[in-house]
């Protein structure tokens, strides 16, 4: 059977680093380039950290599918350059996993008639660990007893979006299931802003950001004397990818955009 080819954007970041690495070590995929904003022309070889990894390196995302023969690209660098890639490559009929989080609902809107358009599929995965994916599940599933749900995510304090992907997928798989609710006393009142959190279909979320995390959720549920907490920890970025390995290989399998792993592992 022929391999996958893989393209990785964001090689050089600490989820990039690992994708590049986990594409290369596995055997049914390829590592056909990478999209870097630096280095165009080098090998990935040449770089810090990539020793003995080749593959060609292109700044230009159109140059570089229209140089590399590619099935799979692997998007992991900011909101605004990943709607870009995205977009780029269905355009480009390669089928995009996209890690990168940040993206509104017009965006997930918009690549969804795009790749209905193309008739490809698309990957689009606020969070790779298959914990997180079933603390989400779990949270669902919790959210038909418990109505009252408070969301606490956690992060690095480099991370650029707030809330994060996984927050809000969070709160848009509860709200799915629960009838919209405003949590809280009905005339609360911030007497600083923000102190409730952002809120979602009357659900808040508190984003925590400090050095020294990676990527934490806990999500509370509240009823008359009693407290349910489903909490997930990422320590390290590869805890991510086994889901990543899992995108590269059912988007090979789709011709829909599929928003979230929830919807693809049983
Ligand atoms: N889905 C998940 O499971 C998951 C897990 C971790 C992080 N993330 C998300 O993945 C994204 C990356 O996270 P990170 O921690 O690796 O960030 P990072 O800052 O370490 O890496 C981002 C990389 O993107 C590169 N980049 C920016 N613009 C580019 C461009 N035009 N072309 C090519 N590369 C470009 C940067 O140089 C950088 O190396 C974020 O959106 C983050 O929220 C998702
Ligand atoms: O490190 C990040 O940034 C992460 N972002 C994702 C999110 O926004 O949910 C998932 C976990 C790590």
């Amino acid at each position: 059977m022929s391999k996958v080819k893989v393209i990785v954007a964001g090689p050089r970041g600490r989820m990039g680093n690992e994708a590049v690495k986990l594409v290369h070590g596995t055997e049914g995929f390829e590592l056909a380039a990478v999209i870097d904003r630096k280095h165009n022309g080098e090998s990935l070889s040449a770089i810090e950290g990539f020793h003995g990894i080749e593959a060609p390196v292109f700044s230009d995302i159109n140059e570089c599918f229209s140089s590399v023969e590619a099935d799979v690209l692997i998007d992991l660098t900011t909101p605004e350059v990943g709607m870009f890639h995205t977009e780029t490559a269905l355009n480009h009929g390669i089928r995009p996993v996209v890690g990168t989080t940040g993206f509104t609902k017009e965006d997930l809107a918009k690549l969804d008639s795009l790749t209905k358009e193309k008739g490809i599929g698309c990957i689009i995965a606020p969070n790779f660990a298959i914990g997180a994916i079933l603390m989400m599940k779990f949270s669902q599933m919790a959210a038909k007893y418990f109505p009252d749900v408070e969301i606490i995510e956690m992060h690095h304090d480099q991370k650029l979006d707030a809330p994060s992907g996984t927050a809000s997928k969070t709160a848009d798989m509860i709200a799915a299931v629960r009838e919209t609710k405003q949590q809280g006393h009905p005339n609360e009142k911030e007497t600083i802003q923000g102190a409730r959190g952002a809120n979602v279909d009357g659900m808040h979320i508190h984003s925590v950001r400090l050095p020294g995390l990676v990527a934490h959720q806990q999500v509370l549920f509240g009823s008359d004397g009693e407290l349910l907490t489903v909490r997930h920890d990422s320590f390290n970025r590869a805890s991510f990818m086994s889901g990543v390995k899992l995108a590269v290989d059912s988007v090979m399998k789709l011709d829909v955009l599929v928003y979230g792993l929830e919807n693809i592992i049983e």
